[in-house]
């Protein structure tokens, strides 16, 4: 018999119930989506690798798998429906995501190939499958790797992270902050983009820089990435919201100017070795290239470069 998409349904880790394309397949369900590129596929790390979420009916139980799968499509779409884009490299490529992957993982993963999700220890993270924004981040790696492929060490590696929260900021879309549901340790999020000041980076014990002077030029972390990546964060935060800054005015030009800029500058004009004086730069070009060269947008970015002190 053939294999064929059916629409299904499940609970998310959180008991929030939600639909999704899943398929039929040999009198079962399994959580691979055919409408979407070459497909969206979830698996289930539990007891091995990679190996598939079946289902006896159309209700999908596993929590983690359910917010995995869901997630993904809704980031898929995000690609397609804002950018055009089929996929991590613009080609249909298979989005794999594989969850309950090691033991109490407090943490979630891009390899190059696939998204993984740890379960958290239930003290630090729920179930990192459960941020939707923790999806569009680490989908958004696999577009950096097929785009700019921006290298994942220093100021390059800072900027790779930070297009990873700004597109995952953009894909969940009611806020600016990074992992605001999945902390069980009530802090507010794992960063924010508004303001990054709020949040104690783990590694450091150190507020997260929001401006270029207080970057973190240590080795930790691959010379920083997640902790630098906030002062990029912060200028894509006010070109899109606005707000004074170490007494810098920017005016916001809202997020649908502001993903679009990004997208143009990531995929035109960055290159592996970009470091944030060239991020201003292609974000400047991207901005002209799109609103006009004596434009709000281009007047935004100077602004909000300025004000994290890159120039
Ligand atoms: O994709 C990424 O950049 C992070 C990938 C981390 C990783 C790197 C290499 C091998 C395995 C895992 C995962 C996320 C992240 O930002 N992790 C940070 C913060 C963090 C999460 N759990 C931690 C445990 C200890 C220390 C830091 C952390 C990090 O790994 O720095 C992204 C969104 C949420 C989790
Ligand atoms: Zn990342």
């Amino acid at each position: 018999n053939t294999a064929h998409d059916v629409t299904a349904f499940g609970t998310g880790v959180f008991g929030d119930r939600k639909m999704f394309e899943a398929q039929a397949f040999e009198g079962k369900f399994r959580l691979f989506d055919v409408t979407r590129g070459d497909g969206v596929v979830t698996y289930d790390n539990t007891t091995g690798t990679n190996l598939d979420v079946f289902s006896l009916n159309k209700m999908f139980k596993d929590g983690s798998a359910v917010d995995a799968h869901a997630n993904a499509q809704i980031t898929y779409d995000y690609y397609q429906d804002t950018f055009g884009r089929d996929s991590v490299d613009d080609n249909g490529q298979v989005l794999i995501s594989a969850v309950h992957v090691g033991n109490n993982w407090n943490n979630a993963s891009w390899n190059g190939r696939q998204m993984s999700y740890g379960d958290g220890d239930g003290l630090r993270f729920h179930p990192l499958a459960a941020g939707l924004d923790v999806a569009a981040h680490e989908m958004s790696h696999g577009v950096v790797q097929h785009t700019a492929n921006l290298i994942y060490r220093g100021e390059s590696g800072a900027l790779n992270e930070s297009f990873a929260d700004i597109f995952g900021a953009m894909v969940d879309r009611d806020d600016w902050l990074i992992g605001e549901n999945i902390m069980a340790d009530g802090t507010l999020a794992l960063r924010s983009m508004e303001d990054p000041t709020d949040l104690i980076e783990r590694r450091t014990e150190a507020p997260y820089p929001d401006h270029w002077s207080k970057r973190y030029t240590g080795t930790l972390d691959n010379g920083g990435v997640h902790i630098n990546s906030s002062i990029n964060n912060k200028a894509a935060y006010l070109i899109s919201e606005g707000g004074d800054h170490f007494d810098v005015a920017v005016n916001g030009i809202g997020r649908d100017k502001t993903e679009q800029i990004y997208y143009r500058a990531l995929s035109l004009y960055l290159t592996r070795s970009s470091d944030f004086s060239m991020m201003r730069e292609a974000a400047i070009q991207a901005a002209g290239d799109l609103y006009g060269s004596d434009s709000d947008a281009v007047a935004a970015v100077e602004q909000a470069y300025s004000a994290v002190g890159v120039y």
